[in-house]
């Protein structure tokens, strides 16, 4: 198997003890030992045998070579895009619009960005930027500083993606629809996964979309990182489940005949060497080797013949690598193509994506060895090479290369459009692959499939694929790990484990569940269930919400917290919870939080799942004018006296307790051209928002207010409404303290260091960013506790405040914060 599980761009500085080793050719690599990591400026991004390499294969013109080279030797700029629903990113693009880019487009010079931001002219609705700034230029100055503190903000919400402008382009080619059945294959950390859930919900439609997207990651921590990433985008669509790819389960579709299910889309966006995000990566120069690729040619293959597996006839696939390699790009699809024989082709995706410049998939290319040798055919390999440089490398013939339209594949180039380089192969299944005759009149047997898959995976027909792995002493142990076809194999220890109840207890230990992963069970709320009685009554929740849609997580069966899940996502795990590793699904909806105020119900609202399920709990709404939320937001339990009288009447009539609040555009207050959907508590004579900081601050700039105001209320924020930094937070903020003072004081080696350290304190930041959202949300519970004891302190001064209310100016008069004159 090969030694690089992921793109190059992951591998930072090597580990203690990690002294560089000999590749299968004998050469020792480059890489400095621990203690020696080079600073940017020793970098130097100039690779002989990259070059050589490249040239060698023509798909850079002669004449372009020198801004091909030139462009991966520049930094990148910064792409973003606004992601989501479309009223509210409309808005959004608005305001950064009139308050950052329209000042900078006009003014670009003195702003000193080398172009004026552009908008990719290929992205749909305008909705993605490039400004062609590092992001070490935009730190350092203070006007861009600002846009960039904005981006990060309107990061966390989950309303814009900070991402690379390539990566945008496969889940655009996927032309998904809301009832397809989405599979992401190597999908962490999840940025091409938050493009494909946006996709499936185009509609904005109160509906939920019937289908769904399954995001799949080998690396179990990983899969932890995209549960944050989901988690913004607030789909209960998605499961995210962590197996090989290569030898991905099927899934049952849960319906009487036993099928199993096959995706409409299927995204395979795998591992690979990462030559494209050289301008991200410069330390990679020094690294780069064909060896990366030849690494990584035969997981790739695999994976993709399973993604064709799982593909549903009709079905779209894409193929994608940040890599501008032959062997990990062309060599794959075409070995595939062909082991499919005619059942698979390539789709032509000329136009799909006006504006969108890139050079063709090539028919033909050359294959190298680590000391230079270049090699057009098999023939050309010396023995002791036919290990790395295997069959499935080398180019078909030019004719058969024809018949499969491999000029059919994109390759972007970096000098095209200033971008990073990355490859697409978007494929069409016809028909019924060779290797899996369909199983008689449509009905499928689960024992009868599996059989299936493994007769035909014989040794015969999988040669080619087999020829691809190198046989390497190292990766002996790989190569049995991974099957080449079918359903995973279970280990004899798996095995046991399933034929017994799906809990193992070990002594001293939390028991352990089936399938050796961690995950408390994903159990689901039974229809008569007392909870829910109880849940309805306080809600008046309408009859057709769909309560068997809510999912609970819990060893002991203890319900905490309600999640809402999509019927599909409901029938997708109740189905296959003893087949899939799922990691993570379904959205917060209502967690259980007694309160004195409220003997009827223990159970609160939150903001994650309110999108998706307010239109069922039309019983304690209170609808808000623009105005009305600026005060909800932007003081911490104002009096009801200080709303308009709209909200003072809905409130009369609505007792204590956990509420949604929200605004609707109107033909006497159009703006802001979106819902804003919040939910708080309505306590006896104030109201409280339950939201965390970037969410607030994002919906009062919606609402219209300044940045200028917003920066003035956090500074002022001294009671916490603006929850206090978490502890990692705070670290961080350290830590970047720090890093200013060692500036200031020049006792450091340079810029490019100090970006460097930037850039890692931010992928450790964003490793951490899920524990980070725990750490609000327990924030968030914190407050709802201090709400507790404030309410119970209203309670004794009511009488008080009631006398306020009888004089609404007087009310005014009381300071913003009423507890403070209830203090
Ligand atoms: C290029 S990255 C994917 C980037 C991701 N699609 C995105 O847009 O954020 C490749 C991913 O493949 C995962 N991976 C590596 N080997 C795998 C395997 N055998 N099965 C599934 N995932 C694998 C890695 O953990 C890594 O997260």
């Amino acid at each position: 198997m090969a030694r690089t599980k992921q793109c190059a761009r992951k591998s930072g500085p090597r580990r203690s003890g990690d002294r560089g080793h000999r590749d299968r050719e004998g050469a020792r690599d480059k890489n400095p030992p621990q203690g020696e990591r080079l600073n940017y400026p020793e970098i130097v991004k100039e690779n002989e045998m990259f070059i050589k390499y490249y040239k060698s294969q023509g798909f850079v013109p002669e004449g372009e070579w020198s801004q091909f080279i030139n462009s991966l030797q520049e930094t990148l700029p910064v792409t973003f895009r606004l992601t989501g629903y479309k009223n509210e990113s409309k808005e959004l693009l608005k305001i950064i619009k009139n308050q950052y880019l329209d000042s900078l487009m006009s003014s670009h010079e003195e702003a000193e960005t080398r172009e004026p931001p552009k908008c990719l002219e290929w992205y749909p609705h305008g909705l993605a930027w490039q400004i062609d700034l590092s992001r070490k230029e935009i730190r350092n100055n203070e006007r861009l500083r600002q846009l960039h503190n904005f981006l990060i903000a309107e990061t966390e919400t989950g309303n814009i993606s900070r991402q690379e402008a390539v990566s945008m382009i496969p889940p655009l080619l996927m032309d998904i629809k809301p009832h397809h059945k989405v599979l992401d294959m190597c999908a962490a950390p999840g940025s091409k996964t938050g493009q494909l859930i946006e996709s499936l919900h185009q509609n904005d439609s109160k509906d939920l979309p019937e289908g769904f997207v399954v995001a799949n990651d080998s690396d179990n921590k990983r899969c932890y990182l995209m549960v944050h990433q989901v988690k913004r985008l607030q789909t209960p669509n998605c499961v995210i489940v962590n197996h090989d790819a290569t030898v991905m389960p099927k899934m049952l579709a849960g319906n009487d005949d036993q099928e199993f299910i096959f995706y409409d889309r299927i995204l395979c966006d795998v591992p690979c060497s990462g030559d494209g995000t050289l301008r991200k990566n410069p330390d990679a120069w020094m690294r780069w080797s064909t060896i990366q690729g030849c690494n990584l040619h035969s997981l790739q293959l695999k994976i993709l013949k399973r993604g064709l597996e799982l593909l549903a006839d009709g079905g779209r696939l894409i193929y994608s690598t940040c890599s501008f390699n032959p062997v990990e790009d062309e060599a794959v699809v075409a070995t595939m193509l062909a082991k499919c024989e005619g059942t698979v082709e390539l789709i032509d995706v000329e136009g799909q994506l006006p504006g969108l410049k890139y050079s063709a998939g090539r028919h033909s290319w050359k294959c190298m060895s680590k000391d230079g040798n270049i090699f057009e055919k098999l023939e050309d390999v010396p023995d002791n090479l036919k290990g790395i440089h295997r069959p499935t490398m080398f180019p078909p013939s030019e004719k058969e290369a024809s018949e499969m339209h491999l000029e059919r594949c994109i390759r972007i180039l970096p000098h095209l459009q200033n971008t990073g380089g990355f490859f697409v192969a978007v494929m069409e299944k016809k028909s019924c692959l060779p290797w899996c005759k369909p199983v008689e009149s449509g009905k499928t047997d689960v024992s009868t499939e599996d059989k299936n898959l493994e007769q035909s995976t014989t040794a015969n027909e999988n040669k080619d694929l087999d020829e691809a792995m190198p046989v390497t002493a190292n990766e002996n142990e790989s190569t049995k790990e991974i099957e080449i076809d079918s359903e995973p194999k279970e280990s004899t220890e798996t095995t046991k484990k399933r034929n017994h109840p799906t809990m193992e207890v070990r002594p001293n230990k939390r028991p352990r569940l089936a399938w050796g992963y961690k995950e408390d069970p994903f159990l689901f709320l039974d229809k008569d269930d007392p909870l829910w009685a109880s849940v309805k009554g306080f809600y008046s929740v309408d009859d057709t919400f769909p309560q068997e849609q809510l999912m609970y997580r819990c060893e002991t069966g203890a319900k905490r917290t309600l999640y809402f899940v999509s019927s599909s996502v409901r029938n997708l795990v109740e189905t296959n919870k003893d087949r899939v590793k799922f990691i993570n699904l379904g959205l917060k909806a209502l967690v259980r939080k007694a309160s004195p105020l409220v003997e009827k119900c223990d159970f609160r609202l939150t903001l994650e799942a309110l999108s998706a399920i307010h239109h069922y709990f039309p019983g304690r709404k209170v609808q808000m004018s623009k105005e009305d939320i600026i005060t909800f937001l932007s003081s911490d339990s104002p009096f009801i006296s200080r709303f308009s009288n709209s909200v003072q009447d809905q409130c009369r009539s609505l007792d204590a307790g956990s509420a949604i609040f929200y605004f609707i555009p109107t033909e006497s207050e159009p703006e802001p051209a979106c819902e804003i959907m919040l939910c708080g508590w309505r306590g006896m004579t104030s109201l409280r928002s339950f939201i965390n900081k970037p969410a607030r601050e994002h919906y009062l700039r919606l609402c219209g207010m300044e940045n200028s105001a917003i920066a003035e209320l956090r500074a002022n924020d001294e009671d916490g409404l603006i929850p206090k930094l978490s502890k990692r937070q705070a670290r961080k903020q350290r830590r970047k303290e720090r890093k200013q003072e060692r500036r200031e004081k020049g006792d450091t080696g340079t810029e490019e260091v100090l970006e460097e350290e930037d850039e890692k304190d931010e992928q450790l930041e964003k490793e951490n960013e899920h524990d980070g959202l725990e750490q609000e949300l327990i924030d968030n519970d914190v407050k709802t506790d201090n709400d507790v004891t404030k309410v119970e302190k209203e309670l004794n001064s009511e009488e008080k405040v009631k006398n306020i209310e009888k004089e609404p100016n007087s009310a005014e008069s009381v300071s913003e914060k009423g507890e403070s004159e209830e203090g």
